[in-house]
């Protein structure tokens, strides 16, 4: 029998956003992993979307790891009830054990720091460093911004048609949890010493 999705983690910003239905997506993602039986690993904040996604995860009797850098604790300030801390002494720290940790990642709505661990985990996948399912939630219009980009860097000719393969866009959190459980557990992973 094919092993499933046990670990995923999830991209999302430190602020709430402007949309509510923003927020109200990162609940329910964290309740929809508990109740599939899927840990959540993510960057460990109490703040924003991060921390509503952690919440609707222990709220549904989910695990929830978190995987902060040591400078961050007190901008991000660490939630609380997290099953488990782990506090790093880097941010490379941070995304390799993010990395490790996890069998596949998913994006919600965010900022800056969204964006570039979304778009390095879709460069890893890229490089051959690993096959985990990389899934961008399209919350009120989020990632349309993004897609356009890729849309004009593949039109310019400096990204290959076939990379829009890389990752799966997925309309809302339902949707989202269902390519999860259709997806086989990865076999490739490159080790740390390689990211
Ligand atoms: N350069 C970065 N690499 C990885 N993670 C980052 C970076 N800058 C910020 N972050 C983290 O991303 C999340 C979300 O940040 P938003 O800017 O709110 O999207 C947060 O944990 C940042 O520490």
């Amino acid at each position: 029998m094919p092993q499933t999705i046990r670990s995923v983690a999830v991209f999302c910003g430190t602020r709430p956003g402007t949309d509510p239905s923003h927020l109200a997506a990162a609940r329910a993602l964290g309740a929809g992993l508990a109740e599939a039986g899927i840990r959540l690993v993510y960057g460990g904040g109490g703040v924003g979307l991060m921390g509503a996604v952690a919440e609707g995860t222990v709220a549904a009797g989910g695990q929830v790891h978190g995987v902060i850098p040591e400078f961050l604790t007190r901008v991000e300030r660490p939630y609380p009830d997290a099953t488990e801390l782990e506090v790093t002494a880097s941010m490379h720290t941070r995304k390799t054990r993010m990395f490790e940790l996890s069998d596949a990642f998913i994006t919600l709505s965010g900022g800056l720091g969204t964006l570039d661990e979304t778009v390095e985990i879709i460069t890893w996948r890229q490089l051959g460093l690993h096959d985990k399912p990389i899934i961008i939630l399209d919350i009120h219009g989020w990632a349309q911004s993004f897609l356009a980009l890729v849309d004009s860097l593949i039109e310019q000719g400096f990204v290959d048609e076939s990379h829009r393969r890389l990752y799966a866009i997925a309309p809302d959190v339902p949707a989202a949890l269902a390519m999860l459980q259709r997806a086989p557990l990865p076999e490739t992973a490159a080790p740390p010493e390689r990211l």
